[in-house]
């Protein structure tokens, strides 16, 4: 047993003992992230509840510990288990942990909000930015629940769900206003293979997570295109440039876009087969049409419509981010990749900075 692992065995039996009870999470969503996240928690000691719609799905999970359509080869901890019921999976929840498509979580809350359990902190996994309002996903989640800034965490980072599943060695950021209730959070899902660490920069977490899909699509398109090493480390580079740039004008802190958060889920999403922004982009790139993409794509992809959130963001806050509006050029406007690149290359020349 490693020391980390020794120590948090240690942790439990020390709970156990002093007759404390196990944490409960309830996490909404038996998705590819959803349902990682569930055992990363159970991993870490607490008791969960996933709630799905779909009963086949919660079905498979709580007879044959796996949820087949997502992770076939995870067998999930004997801590979780799932329900279609949500006020069951809120009941007495100390964490409330959402993980459903952006686009989605207004109306899902709306339905669950008199079940969630009072003092439970929220914690947002999504990775979006709603259309419409441009709110960010704690944005949503604090006027729709009705709960602070301090009962509302974020977890992001470099944290693609298949790996995380297989317990490979990650990082991420837990961030909430509240720094008690950020330590709660990197407690609750804190294991040998997960290591969270805190911030208070909720604006720049978020931030970092939604702009990073929109460059995924850039970089993946790019790729389809057959262009090479130069051409992705420049869209990387300067879409990190674009995404610091977003979030200094909203008050985000420069360094958390030099963190996990930031550069990290950045080049993991950028870099990887795994990403379905990155894939989605690479479709296109290759010449499918945005029907055809979405045809083939089985899961979220949040950048293709937060593309257009985060530009209506930085139009909000008179800032410039290139690489985003040619991104929803080319995939809400129907322009041609090659046009697109030739128009982000022929901008006018200027110093390198944020
Ligand atoms: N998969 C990852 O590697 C990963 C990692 C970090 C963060 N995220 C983020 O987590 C969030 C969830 O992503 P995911 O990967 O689990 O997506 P997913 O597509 O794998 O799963 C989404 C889940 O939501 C359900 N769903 C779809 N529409 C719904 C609706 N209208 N109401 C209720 N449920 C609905 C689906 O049935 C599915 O269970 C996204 O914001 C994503 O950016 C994903
Ligand atoms: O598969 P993607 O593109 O949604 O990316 C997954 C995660 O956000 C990576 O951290």
């Amino acid at each position: 047993m490693r020391a980390s692992e020794a120590d948090q065995e240690r942790d439990r039996r020390e709970a156990r003992e002093a007759g404390e009870h196990p944490r409960k999470a309830a996490v909404f969503g038996t998705g590819s992230w959803g349902t990682a996240f569930a055992a990363v928690l159970a991993d870490a000691g607490c008791r969960v509840t996933l709630w799905g719609r779909r009963p086949e799905v919660v079905e498979a999970i709580n007879t044959t510990r796996r949820n087949p359509g997502y992770h076939p080869d995870m067998e999930l901890p004997a801590g979780v288990r799932a329900t279609t019921q949500a006020a069951e999976a809120a009941r007495d929840a100390d964490f409330t942990v959402l993980s459903v498509p952006s686009q989605t979580l207004r109306a899902n809350l709306e339905s669950w909000r008199e079940m969630l359990h009072p003092g439970t902190v929220l914690v947002s996994l999504m990775k979006g930015v709603e259309l419409g309002t441009a709110k960010r996903m704690s944005e949503v989640v604090e006027e729709v629940a009705g709960v602070p800034a301090e009962r509302v965490a974020v977890l992001t980072g470099p944290n693609l769900a298949w790996e995380i599943a297989a317990r490979q060695p990650a990082a991420a950021v837990a961030a909430c206003a509240d720094e008690e209730a950020a330590r709660a959070v990197q407690s609750a899902c804190h294991t040998p293979y997960f290591r969270p660490y805190t911030s208070t920069d909720v604006v720049g977490c978020e931030l970092g997570g939604a702009v990073k899909n929109v460059i995924a699509l850039a970089v993946g398109i790019a790729d389809g295109m057959g262009l090479g090493d130069n051409s992705k480390a420049s869209l990387i580079t300067r879409g990190l440039a674009e995404t610091t740039r977003l979030g200094l004008a909203m008050g985000a802190e420069a360094h958390t876009f030099a963190g996990l958060a930031g550069m990290g889920d950045l080049v993991a999403t950028c870099s990887s087969p795994l990403s379905r922004n990155h894939t989605f982009g690479t479709n296109l790139g290759r010449g499918m049409t945005l029907q055809e993409t979405i045809a083939v794509t089985k899961q979220t992809a949040e950048g293709v419509k937060s593309c257009q959130s985060v530009l209506d963001l930085a139009r909000r806050h008179g800032v410039e981010m290139p690489i985003t509006q040619t991104v929803v050029g080319i995939v809400h406007e129907g322009k041609s990749p090659h046009v697109a690149l030739k128009e982000l290359m022929s901008r006018s020349a200027k110093p390198e900075r944020a």
